[in-house]
């Protein structure tokens, strides 16, 4: 009864473009909350399964992993856990030292137990494309001293090719003096287009935490040997990371938008 009583007043007062346009931000907003819970199901998932008392914990970076470490605070303030968090950039501190958690850096705790982090991409082989968010060489490094390494995303993530899902490319990160010749020997030598990442609230490029460059590279053939790729373009002068992590991560959590989580290990 209301709802046809508020429908039929929306009738008198709207033209029919504008309710269609309700409707659309309606769905367009229901849609984006499902995406949402989907990442924080995922993210509270795997911080349930993964993390123990007086673990070394590494915290990734980007929207998903602040569904992980808000899961963490409320159980660390729950069951009095001791955990030490490394961060994989700016933001993973910023996330740390907000909730109160207890900050760690590499130079006093190399060996991390594990590591909760976000992705771009998840191929069916469990290559991961990351650093959409620009933080992938921090990633890189503390992936690398990590016991286990755990992905957490969204159904949207979740492909069986590289670039199936994820269009941006793969991001390398550069030193600011070699991005054209960068540019050229990685488009010479693979093929496909590269963009230079442009700020948004800046003029000029994207600046790493690390004060680099961002080169997204918009392969076109899906079938690479992402292994060969990954140590090709490490091994060109003035690269500084690329956003391919190869046999890295040992399992992916993937939120669904019903509710439930979909998990993933690697092909044995
Ligand atoms: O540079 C950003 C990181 O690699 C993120 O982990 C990745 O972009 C996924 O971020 P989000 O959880 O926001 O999708």
């Amino acid at each position: 009864m209301i709802f046809k009583g508020t429908f039929n007043n929306l009738l008198r007062c709207c033209n029919s473009a504008v309710i269609v346009k309700s409707f659309r931000s309606l769905s367009a907003n229901s849609q984006k909350m499902s995406l949402e819970e989907a990442k924080q199901v995922a993210a509270y998932r795997a911080v349930d399964e993964f993390v123990t008392n007086n673990c070394v914990f590494g915290v990734g970076s980007g929207s998903t992993v602040v569904y992980a470490v808000q899961r963490l605070a409320e159980r660390v303030e729950t069951e009095n856990l001791k955990v030490t968090c490394v961060p994989t950039s700016f933001q993973a501190k910023q996330l740390i030292l907000k909730h109160n958690l207890t900050l760690g850096e590499l130079e006093t705790n190399p060996v991390i137990d594990v590591t909760i982090d976000g992705a771009d991409e998840v191929d069916s082989k469990m290559t991961l494309i990351k650093g959409g968010g620009g933080c992938l060489l921090q990633e890189k490094i503390v992936a690398s001293c990590s016991k286990k390494m755990i992905v957490i995303a969204d159904y949207t993530k979740d492909s069986v090719k590289l670039g199936d899902r994820y269009k941006k490319g793969i991001p390398i990160e550069v030193v600011p003096m070699a991005y054209v010749p960068i540019r050229n020997k990685v488009i010479s030598l693979f093929g496909g287009e590269i963009k230079l990442r442009s700020a948004i609230a800046k003029a000029g490029p994207v600046v790493t935490d690390n004060g680099n460059f961002i080169l997204d590279w918009l392969f076109t053939n899906q079938d690479l040997d992402w292994k060969k790729v990954d140590s090709t373009i490490k091994m060109i002068p003035g690269v500084v990371e690329i956003g391919l992590f190869v046999d890295m991560c040992q399992k992916a959590y993937f939120g669904q938008p019903e509710g439930n989580v979909v998990e993933r290990s690697p092909p044995s």
